[in-house]
């Protein structure tokens, strides 16, 4: 990717983790919902995602967009999600055909397929030896209003995919934590995502050729019950980080990253 890379919601962790690993990788032009505490070493605006003008201004001349901002919290209420992020993407994806941007990575995630984790199936599925896998082909079944936002979210990259081209990759995120996996909580380990693979799985997105694609977005995790088939299919992602290396906060493995 030659051109300058988008990137919403920079200021938080996921664009932390993105730009931890990928900084000197790209072009950067980061949007901010408020001005940055720090200077950023980068090229960046500040605005709102449902504001038609600043979007179109943060697309104008780049060649992908990584959309990350939105409101995060799996119990946010209908009224946040419908605006931060059901029309804040419809916003940048209009915008985006309308400059020609040629590519657009959106940040869902497991909470567009939060229901499929039933009474029967938790929590078994959480733990190494279930076999039970999630792949992208599995309709989405959210769990809470946070998710059905994620899930239209999909929906429109399908619609803008299938109607003016623009390729689309949808990253159903697990859970991302920095340094070690989540503690005590089985469901956080089977779907943690370490910063650097995040940013690793980011890179493909930006690289790799194809054309709509839903991939899970985790580390290669002994408990899991998302697939990474397709993320390593399609995109090529290598994932190097696995959440059964970690006792707690301390890593148990003797091993060593690569990237
Ligand atoms: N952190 C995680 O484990 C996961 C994150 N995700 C998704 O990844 C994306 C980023 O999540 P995090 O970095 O964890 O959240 P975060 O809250 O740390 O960062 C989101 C950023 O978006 C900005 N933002 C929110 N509404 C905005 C608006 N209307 N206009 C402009 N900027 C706006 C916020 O100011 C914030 O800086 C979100 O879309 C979230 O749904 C999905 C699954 C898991
Ligand atoms: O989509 C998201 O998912 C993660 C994991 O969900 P959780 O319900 O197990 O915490 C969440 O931490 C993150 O805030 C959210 O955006």
């Amino acid at each position: 990717m030659d051109d300058p890379v988008l990137l919403t919601g920079a200021g938080g962790r996921v664009g932390e983790a993105i730009l931890q690993g990928l900084g000197e990788q790209y072009d950067w032009r980061l949007m901010y919902h408020n001005p940055p505490d720090e200077e950023p070493d980068h090229e960046y605006l500040v605005g709102d995602v449902i504001d038609e003008a600043v979007v179109r201004e943060a697309v104008d001349g780049v060649g992908a967009i990584i959309h990350l901002a939105g409101d995060p919290r799996p119990s946010a209420p209908w009224k946040s999600v419908l605006s931060n992020n059901i029309d804040g993407t419809q916003k940048m994806y209009e915008a985006a055909v309308e400059a020609g941007v040629e590519r657009f990575v959106y940040a869902s995630s497991n909470h567009a397929v939060g229901a499929f984790e039933t009474d029967e199936r938790t929590p078994e599925m959480y733990r190494a030896d279930d076999d039970y896998r999630l792949d992208g082909t599995e309709l989405p079944r959210p769990g809470n209003l946070y998710g059905v936002s994620k899930a239209t979210g999909e929906v429109l990259g399908r619609y803008y995919h299938d109607e003016h081209g623009i390729t689309v990759c949808n990253v159903r995120i697990g859970n991302l934590t920095e340094d070690h996996p989540p503690i005590d909580y089985e469901r956080g380990q089977a779907m943690w995502l370490s910063y650097p693979d995040c940013a690793h799985l980011h890179e493909r997105t930006l690289e790799a050729d194809y054309e709509y694609e839903i991939v899970y977005g985790i580390s290669d995790n002994d408990r899991k019950y998302y697939s990474l088939e397709r993320a390593k299919e399609a995109l090529g992602y290598e994932p190097q980080d696995n959440s059964a290396e970690w006792d707690g906060d301390e890593h148990v493995a003797d091993y060593e990253r690569t990237v």
